[in-house]
């Protein structure tokens, strides 16, 4: 299939020849084995090893450098010592060689960055596009052209089989090509497989959206430690999404010791987890943690979207069945019982002692008559109340077990919803009945935990492709002529309010009777906090008084505060701001700068939720109305803004309206922290009110 130039990278993915410099006689060598598997794959273009010290390799004539090649090349693979790369590179452009992987170590990722800025700054001048350094190189398995050392490719396994739709694209090339290889051990099947080292130039996002460009690309799955450009991933997320392409991604150096070690690996900044974690799922990409996740994702790639999240179980097993339908449960999948034409339709097939709702229990009974397993499956499919079929097998051996595995390949041809079996076996017994499924393409697991997991990833993963906030949000701009630094409450206020969230009504008074005659305005009961840009802390510095009931109480409140006030060294005093007592249930918006992901916005319940529980949701600015009200029901404590103890919902409307409101002014790059607490939601249709507010606008 014709799938254009590939974003440029089509030179790269199937080249018309390949040189090896550095080719080593040794073809079990990491400068051999390149050589090896060009020549075991039957690799149709040319192949040229490089080597000053050799005539000729594997039946291969060597070239003493790159200029004595005559062949159309379109990659040089490199595998000769760190210092020798700049000059391989200047040879690539003077030859019109328009890629160079190199595999060599020595830059970056060992705090040679000189070096490596060297071969970047060479290869940008002669037109050559590298991968790596310090990678592993690349396989296309759809026209069989294995670019790499990894003894990974380094099988029959891959030469000749039918390709599948999984485009892998990993920082880390020992990790990227030995989970593909465990992963494929597992039934994945991959058509790509790309790692990219220390991302001297090409980086796992620019590989990874080359790849999109091919259509026979089902899934797409990343290994990061890092990103240099974090608009271009979310990018990369949204043409997934528009593709209908779920991703799914491993994002290495989560801990403080992973990200300390990140740094060192693939020379990456890893960035904060949190916010990672959530800009990743903001932009529908499916959270992997480990191999088995790729694995067990990766079996799914093709699969038919599920419309929904409810699951059929049908098992041969009544623990299993249930311990697969907690697990389902837990993680928020429906495990719905079947109605009563379905159930009647099973109990025809199934012993008497059986269960023909869900899950339904086909008993160890199909170890005398398995023949009932696929009519049971067929009414689950049939039934109208399920999603997604999980098959629970248990230990069904011998002669059931063949025909328990052929009726469930067989009902796979016909199942146009996800299946996943898990079948409990060793391998002395079940080996050839899970190799039937794989050869069949359906996917099996072990794993009942694993199951459910890969199960609920695609749920949500199939959510998300319908989701998707199209169109843009402008952002606004914090008014001129506002003096940097941290503004005072009233003027961060005015500011929040141009943006359109709604504030306390509020006066400055600058005497007694300007604050008397406010109070009169507003109304009793009402806040005085002392206005002063060097008190950005005003409770902390005594300087509010809340809920002050009348005339007496707010001069001696007036009093006491100023008095405060004036003992703070330096403090400039603006005045007292007379303010309307609010009631409503508190949250938080917060708006800080991520390195990675630049502005970011968090929201949570005020008082021990955000503090003590870190009940947070976050998201990268800017955040629509509809993302806001994810984000508010996202968080545990949501259920509070629903009826609760006697009192109505609460306004989540308006409260979403405001996140997405502050998500917009965080654009504005002057602000480098916002910060808005509490935020009063009141009951439904009686909106939202800013109580109190920072802005930081730096220096
Ligand atoms: C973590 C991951 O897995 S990601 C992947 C990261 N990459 C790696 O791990 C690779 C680490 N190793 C290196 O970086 C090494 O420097 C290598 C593999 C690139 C080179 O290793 P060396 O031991 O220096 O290479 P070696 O001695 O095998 O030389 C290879 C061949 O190049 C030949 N050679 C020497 N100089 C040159 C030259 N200028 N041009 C071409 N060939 C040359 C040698 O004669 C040798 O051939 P021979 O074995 O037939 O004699």
């Amino acid at each position: 299939m014709d799938c254009g130039d590939l974003l440029g990278l089509r030179g790269l993915l199937e080249p018309r020849g390949v040189a090896v410099v550095g080719a080593s006689s040794n073809l079990e060598s990491i400068s051999g084995r390149p050589l090896k598997l060009l020549m075991r794959y039957r690799y149709q273009g040319g192949i040229y090893p490089v080597n000053p010290n050799r005539e000729s390799i594997g039946g291969l004539r060597c070239y003493r450098d790159l200029l004595e090649v005559d062949g159309p090349v379109d990659v040089a693979l490199v595998a000769v010592r760190a210092n020798l790369v700049p000059q391989v590179i200047r040879q690539c452009s003077q030859r019109g060689i328009g890629f160079a992987v190199v595999f060599s170590s020595g830059f970056a990722e060992g705090g040679d960055q000189a070096l490596q800025e060297e071969v970047i700054r060479e290869a940008e001048a002669g037109g050559v596009r590298v991968l790596g350094p310090n990678c592993q190189g690349l396989v296309n398995l759809a026209k069989g052209i294995p670019l790499s050392f990894s003894a990974s490719l380094d099988t029959d396994r891959f030469t000749g089989g039918s390709p599948g739709g999984i485009a892998y694209v990993s920082q880390s090339g020992a990790f990227g090509f030995a989970s593909f290889a465990c992963a494929s051990d597992m039934g994945a099947r991959f058509r790509y497989v790309v790692t990219t080292g220390n991302q001297g130039d090409l980086d796992t996002v620019e590989v990874s959206r080359a790849l999109l460009e091919d259509p026979e690309v089902r899934m797409l799955m990343m290994y990061l430690e890092g990103v240099r450009d974090s608009e271009r991933l979310v990018e990369l997320l949204k043409a997934a999404r528009g593709k209908g392409v779920p991703v799914g991604i491993l994002k290495a150096g989560r801990s403080a010791s992973g990200s300390e070690a990140a740094k060192s690996h693939t020379a990456s900044v890893a960035g904060d987890q949190r916010v990672w974690r959530a800009v990743l799922e903001q932009h529908g990409a499916i959270l992997l943690e480990d191999l088995e996740d790729i694995s067990s994702l990766g079996l799914m790639c093709g699969a038919p979207r599920p419309r929904g999240s409810r699951v059929g179980i049908v098992t041969t097993s009544g623990g299993a069945g249930i311990m697969m339908a907690d697990l389902c449960s837990e993680r928020g999948l429906a495990v719905p019982k079947l109605n009563p034409n379905a159930a009647e339709r099973i109990s025809r097939v199934i012993p008497p002692f059986g269960s023909p709702v869900n899950p339904v229990d086909v008993t160890a009974q199909v170890i005398n008559d398995p023949l009932g397993l696929k009519e049971c499956l067929e009414a689950v499919r049939d039934s109208g109340d399920v999603d997604m079929i999980s098959v629970v097998i248990s230990m069904i051996t011998g002669e059931a077990g063949l025909k328990t595995a052929q009726q469930v390949a067989e009902f796979a041809k016909t199942c146009d919803m996800p299946l996943l079996c898990s079948w409990l076996i060793d391998q002395e017994h079940g080996g050839e009945f899970i190799e039937l499924l794989r050869e069949n393409h359906v996917p099996v697991l072990r794993s009942l935990r694993q199951s459910a997991w890969t199960l609920k990833a695609l749920c949500d993963s199939s959510s998300s492709l319908d989701l998707g906030s199209s169109g843009s949000l402008a952002p606004f701009r914090v008014p001129e002529g506002l003096m940097g630094g941290v503004l005072t409450e009233h003027e961060a206020k005015g500011v929040l309010k141009a943006a359109g969230v709604p504030v306390t009504r509020e006066e400055l008074a600058v005497t007694l009777e300007d604050a008397l005659r406010s109070a009169e305005r507003i109304g009793y009961p009402v806040a005085l906090k002392v206005m002063s840009r060097e008190i950005p802390h005003k409770t902390d510095a005594g300087v509010v008084a809340l809920g002050v009931r009348g005339a007496e109480e707010l001069k001696e409140a007036y009093r006491t505060v100023m008095a405060r006030a004036l003992e703070v060294p330096g403090a400039k005093i603006e005045g007292v701001l007379v303010q309307e007592m609010v009631k409503g249930l508190e949250c938080i918006v917060g708006v800080k700068r991520d390195p990675v992901f630049g502005p970011v916005v968090a929201f949570g319940l005020g008082g021990v939720f955000v503090e003590v529980l870190g009940d947070l949701a976050i998201r990268k600015a800017p955040v629509f109305v509809d993302e806001a009200l994810e984000m508010v029901d996202s968080i545990k404590a949501s259920p509070l803004l629903g009826r609760f103890r006697g009192r109505g919902a609460l306004d989540k409307r308006a409260l979403a309206e405001a996140i997405s409101a502050i998500s917009r002014l965080a654009l504005d790059e002057r602000v480098l922290e916002l910060d808005v607490n509490p935020l009063f939601v009141m009951e439904e249709g009686k909106g939202v009110v800013c109580g109190d507010a920072l802005i930081n606008l730096g220096e």
